[in-house]
């Protein structure tokens, strides 16, 4: 059985160098591991490796949520790929739905026992004929998308990292958007169905109901129901977003009104904003214009993970 190992040692602002650190002395089964240099270097690696292969074989990724995208993005589709996670990241939005690997003896009897897995489902986004990317987490347009881009453009992170309060970062980002980002008008149509909703802070759209690190803002959404789980934020003041940033961890947001869910298999989407960010799975994309047709839209059995009690 192959097992490979994909090393983001800068994931976490360096967690995932000590965690693959620790994993390297404790394992005793042969592996191979490749680390990744730059962004999309991961996808590169998975792709190149799943092409070749004619078996089962265990992918583990030692990362975060952004580095979990890439090797997905790359296996998508290929039926003798397992994808195991030990994790690294600062959110670890995926750790928190799918299966994961806590410590090395769990790899191992994994490997020498049945590599059971289950079949997942993928999200995927269409902007224009621009990008067309999968999510496994989540995939946002708006307020969520902005934070990420000021997240990876501001050394916010990294400082926080250094005195141990990464978890923070997320949050940190949140408070100083709540000032600055232009609220947008979006109209969403599945089948016969419309919806318009002014001044959207963010459309989100679920695989699994965690994002922005723990986070549970789509509740209902199940990575294996073959449905994408939308939930739109608006018409809202800037406190009361803040309000509800507090009450998605206890799972409150669900009451108020200016929060509509919906759950479907088709979304096509547009704004009328001058622009608006974009993110899949953390991962910055790039900017929606007016005009621009967004679709979302989901693909069944289309990745597989280690099963639940691996
Ligand atoms: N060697 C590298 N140096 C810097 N960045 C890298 C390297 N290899 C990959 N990357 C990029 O690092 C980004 C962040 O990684 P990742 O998301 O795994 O960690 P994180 O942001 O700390 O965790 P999380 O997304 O769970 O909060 C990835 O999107 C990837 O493109």
């Amino acid at each position: 059985m192959q097992v490979l190992f994909i090393v983001n040692e800068a994931a976490g602002n360096g967690k995932g160098k000590r965690v693959w650190l620790q994993l390297q002395q404790q394992l005793t089964i042969t592996y191979q591991v490749a680390f990744t240099e730059y962004e999309g270097h991961g996808k590169e690696i998975a792709k190149q490796w799943a092409q070749q292969q004619q078996e089962h074989m265990l992918l583990v990724v030692v990362g975060g949520d952004g580095t979990i995208h890439e090797v997905v993005s790359g296996v998508v589709h290929n039926k003798y790929v397992i994808i195991g996670v030990v994790r690294a990241g600062s959110g670890n939005d995926f750790a928190r739905f799918f299966p994961s690997f806590q410590h090395a003896r769990q790899i191992e009897a994994y490997v020498r026992t049945t590599m059971a897995n289950t079949q997942m489902d993928a999200g995927i986004i269409q902007l224009g004929d621009k990008w067309n990317e999968i999510f496994v987490n989540n995939a946002g347009i708006g307020f969520d998308a902005y934070v990420t881009k000021s997240i990876n453009t501001s050394r916010l992170k990294f400082y926080l990292n250094k005195i141990g309060l990464g978890k923070l970062s997320y949050a940190v980002a949140v408070m100083r958007g709540l000032f600055r980002f232009e609220r947008f008008d979006v109209t969403i149509r599945s089948g016969e169905q419309e919806w318009q909703f002014q001044q959207a802070w963010f459309v989100a759209m679920s695989n699994q109901p965690y994002f922005g690190g723990g986070m549970k803002i789509s509740p209902a959404a199940k990575a294996d129901d073959g449905l994408v789980d939308i939930t739109i934020v608006h018409g809202i003041s800037r406190i009361k977003l803040l309000l509800v940033f507090i009450t998605v961890f206890f799972e409150k947001h669900t009451k108020f009104k200016e929060i509509t869910f919906l759950q479907g298999q088709h979304f096509d989407m547009s704004v009328r904003a001058h622009q608006v960010d974009c993110h899949t799975d953390g991962n910055y994309v790039g900017v929606v214009n007016q005009g621009i047709p967004i679709h979302c839209t989901v693909q069944q059995n289309a990745w597989q993970v280690i099963a639940k009690d691996a």
